[in-house]
């Protein structure tokens, strides 16, 4: 089996792949992943790939030096079944390539737009000759919530879940809907614009928060939660004889 080692800067995510197929995913601390250990006694693991979009501690780096197999450390020298256009490939975060090869991957010669909702939002341009053009970052939904709270004397800490308005009456439902709405808009604005200059866009919308679109945008749009655990997958099988 294949391992997979997705470490963001919220959680990290560990992942078993027969093949193609998703068999596990295991939510893990992204300083200590103590998880690793009992999940490479559970599964047969013979390859694994670690991507980080942080510095590991010395005490992640020693689960990763007792993996029992070998192990592919995704970055800018890793060869990849796209072309990367990005001007500074040693700067990217590879989880934003990751989600591309996935998306990639499961609509081969397509134009498509991949939106990552995780700790940053993050919109990612791959064409249909498999060309990865780059891609914007902005604020993931918590750290909205908390940037508010953080930068300002009298805004609380919001939660997502609550009363949600169309405009807010008081202070908690301005907040929420102020957030919610822009990250909303925000995607909507990214898919139309595109949508004009690539007619035959496809949207594929990954990580761990969830938002509500109108239905016309949700015909086009296609959910995948573990979309960047499945290109890392393709990843390590593209560079299977190199490992
Ligand atoms: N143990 C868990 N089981 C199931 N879902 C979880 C668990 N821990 C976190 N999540 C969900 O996953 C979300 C984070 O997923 P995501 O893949 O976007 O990772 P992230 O670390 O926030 O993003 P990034 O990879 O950009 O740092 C959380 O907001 C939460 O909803
Ligand atoms: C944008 C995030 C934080 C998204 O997880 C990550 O991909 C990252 O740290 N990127 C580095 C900067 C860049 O991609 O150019
Ligand atoms: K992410």
């Amino acid at each position: 089996m294949n391992l997979i080692i997705d470490i963001g800067n919220t959680v990290a995510k560990i992942a078993l792949f027969e093949g193609a197929d998703l068999k596990d995913v295991v939510y893990d601390s992204n300083f200590t992943l103590e998880s690793l250990p009992d999940v490479c006694r559970r599964y047969p693991i013979e390859k694994a790939i670690v991507a980080t979009v942080i510095d590991l501690t010395d005490e992640a780096e020693a689960r990763l030096a007792e993996l029992p197999c070998p192990l592919l450390r995704l970055g800018a020298d890793t060869p990849l079944p796209v072309e990367n256009l990005y001007e500074t490939p040693r700067t990217l975060g590879y989880d934003r390539m990751a989600a591309v090869v996935g998306a990639a991957e499961r609509f081969p010669g397509r134009d498509i737009l991949v939106i990552d909702a995780g700790t940053c939002i993050t919109y990612e341009f791959v064409d249909a000759a498999g060309r990865y053009h780059g891609g914007n970052i902005s604020p993931g939904l918590q750290m909205r919530f908390r940037a508010l709270n953080h930068y300002t004397g009298r805004l609380p800490l919001v939660e997502a879940e609550g009363r949600l308005l169309p405009m807010g009456k008081d202070t908690e439902t301005a907040i929420r809907a102020g957030v919610l709405k822009g990250i909303e808009y925000e995607m909507a604005g990214y898919i139309r614009a595109m949508k004009d200059k690539y007619p035959e866009l496809l949207v594929f919308l990954t990580g761990g928060d969830e938002f509500s679109f109108d239905t016309n945008l949700k015909s086009i749009i296609f959910a995948d939660r573990f979309l960047v655990l499945k290109g890392l997958n393709r990843i390590l099988i593209y560079n299977n004889d190199e490992i």
